[in-house]
């Protein structure tokens, strides 16, 4: 049984723990009857995982960079996202272009105002709207923590590697996102145990009435 299609993003800095609920949530849909498609951000299409290996490895500069991550974007929404929204089906995404306007706006400096233009291109909907999550589970917590939890677990990327202020730009640019727009955004306290942000992430869904 398919429904209304559902675009849920999940956000934050890396080792925020947004991975660790994923996948439960896509779970938890399915057990409701719903058809769920997991997907992530630089990624999801052959062409943008493509794009996320070169964006995650290989030095380029801020402009660079965030065009790759748009273009990536553009054809996960033509190849993946808009397909299953308009079959009525469960999309969630591992972040999206709030990522975009927290690590390249907030993290590298770069100009928001030509994030919100190229934004405006690449979400475009065949009605003249901007695509947008229906809802964003941002997962705030402090960047030392965040270390603290990536310490060890895998030989860092690009981004991982980079300092703790580089993490608390992003957490700014972030908090900037969730400010503009709070009726899309669910903040949840990612210094939780575990047990605790799945019942955070379970309200938030039920508070947008998903389930
Ligand atoms: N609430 C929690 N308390 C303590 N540790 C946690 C919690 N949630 C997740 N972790 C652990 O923190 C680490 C990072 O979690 P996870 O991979 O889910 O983060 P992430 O936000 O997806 O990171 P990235 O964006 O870098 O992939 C993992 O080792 C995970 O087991
Ligand atoms: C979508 C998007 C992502 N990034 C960065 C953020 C992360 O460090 C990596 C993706 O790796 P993940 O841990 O698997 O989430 O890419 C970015 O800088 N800009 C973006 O738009």
């Amino acid at each position: 049984m398919n429904g209304r299609g559902i675009f849920i993003s999940f956000e934050g800095i890396d080792g925020a723990g947004k991975s660790t609920h994923i996948e439960a949530l896509a779970q938890a849909f399915r057990d409701r009857g719903r058809i769920v498609t997991c997907t992530r951000e630089p990624g999801g299409t052959p062409l943008a995982e493509a794009l996320r290996t070169l964006a995650l490895e290989q030095a380029m500069d801020p402009l660079t960079e965030a065009l790759l991550m748009f273009a990536a974007r553009r054809d996960h929404l033509a190849q993946v996202i808009e397909p299953a929204l308009a079959r009525g089906e469960v999309l969630v995404c591992d972040r999206f272009t709030d990522a975009t306007f927290a690590y390249q706006g907030g993290g590298r400096g770069f100009d928001v105002q030509v994030l919100e233009q190229l934004e405006r291109w690449v979400q475009a909907r065949a009605d003249g709207a901007v695509r947008q999550p229906d809802l964003t589970l941002l997962f705030e917590l402090a960047p030392e923590v965040a270390a603290e939890r990536l310490a060890g677990a895998r030989v860092p990327d690009r981004f991982e590697s980079q300092p703790l202020d580089f993490f608390q730009r992003v957490a700014r640019g972030y908090a900037r996102r969730a400010e503009a727009d709070p009726a899309r955004f669910a903040r949840i306290d990612a210094s939780q145990p575990r047990e605790a942000v799945w019942a955070a992430v379970r309200a938030a869904v039920a508070a947008k009435g998903f389930w």
